[in-house]
């Protein structure tokens, strides 16, 4: 499994492109049949993918969680990318299509996948117990943002959040940008409280020059399909395209506040 240890804000302009892909990019999450796994000590964000072709898989904690079951300190998110899985958690069966988010509370015993897709897990640490429900695409609460002229327009989905899907600890949701816009989350920002990490989907064989480090002191990281950034509370995380794509960001932290958000003034990126 792919450990991702904290860095020091002070470390980071001095890493060179290797150094930056070790420290922040995750790469390696979706093999075919199994999941792979990455685990961030940052807020102890645990990301999984898998592509899933018709054979069910049962979730197991990684053993660097010393746990004997994935949710028994966690609470997890289930993202279908692309395709359509049926998750059985503890006997209850949800269908999932593309877009819709599993949201699976803590101390479930099992989780099941059987299907044809691709599919992103998000799991943090939680210290309450929320029902497990399901967001779908078309249900929850999206915002238009973004300007053609900015080559920025994008719907933002709020999947987990304050005033959506109930957590103790988890934020997420999927951004969406229209055929000719290519940038995401301009202007940028930073949150102190909350690290998050961005996964990069429906980009083919496109790629994402993703910005991340101290406004002052940013650096590019070039992000393929499949893979994510992650971005401790003091980085900044955006990003432009050579052509649209979706990416689905997942917080942990401090809150689930949404717009706990501190907006970086354009004139002050470095
Ligand atoms: O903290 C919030 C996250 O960075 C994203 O929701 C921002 C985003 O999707 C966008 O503006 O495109």
């Amino acid at each position: 499994m792919q450990t991702l240890p904290a860095t020091h804000p002070d470390d980071f302009p001095v890493l060179d492109t290797d150094g930056l892909r070790d420290r922040f990019l995750v790469d390696g999450l979706f093999a075919t049949g199994e999941v792979g796994w990455a685990y961030a000590h940052d807020d102890r964000l645990l990301l999984g993918g898998v592509d899933l072709t018709g054979e069910p898989l049962t979730l197991e904690a990684p053993p660097e969680l010393a746990a004997e079951h994935l949710c028994d300190r966690r609470e997890l998110a289930v993202v279908c990318l692309d395709g359509s899985v049926s998750v059985e958690t503890d006997g209850q069966t949800h269908e999932l299509d593309a877009f819709d988010v599993l949201y699976v509370s803590r101390g479930t015993g099992s989780v099941r996948l059987t299907g044809t897709a691709r599919v992103y897990l998000v799991a943090a640490p939680a210290h309450a117990d929320h029902p497990t429900a399901v967001g779908r695409r078309d249900e929850v609460f999206g915002a238009d943002l973004g300007e053609q002229e900015q080559a920025n327009v994008r719907t933002v989905r709020r999947y987990v959040h304050a005033d959506g899907i109930a957590s103790a600890n988890l934020v997420l949701g999927i951004t969406t940008l229209a055929p000719g816009s290519v940038w995401n989350t301009m202007p940028c920002h930073t949150h102190p409280r909350r690290t998050e990490v961005y996964l990069y989907t429906g980009l083919g064989d496109g790629r994402v020059v993703h910005l991340a480090g101290p406004p002052t002191q940013t650096r590019s990281v070039v992000v393929a399909d499949g893979q994510a950034v992650v971005s401790p509370g003091w980085s900044v995380h955006t990003g432009v395209g050579t052509r649209a794509y979706s990416f689905v960001w997942a917080m942990a932290g401090e809150n689930q506040d949404y717009a706990d958000m501190d907006v970086v003034d354009l004139g002050s990126l470095r």
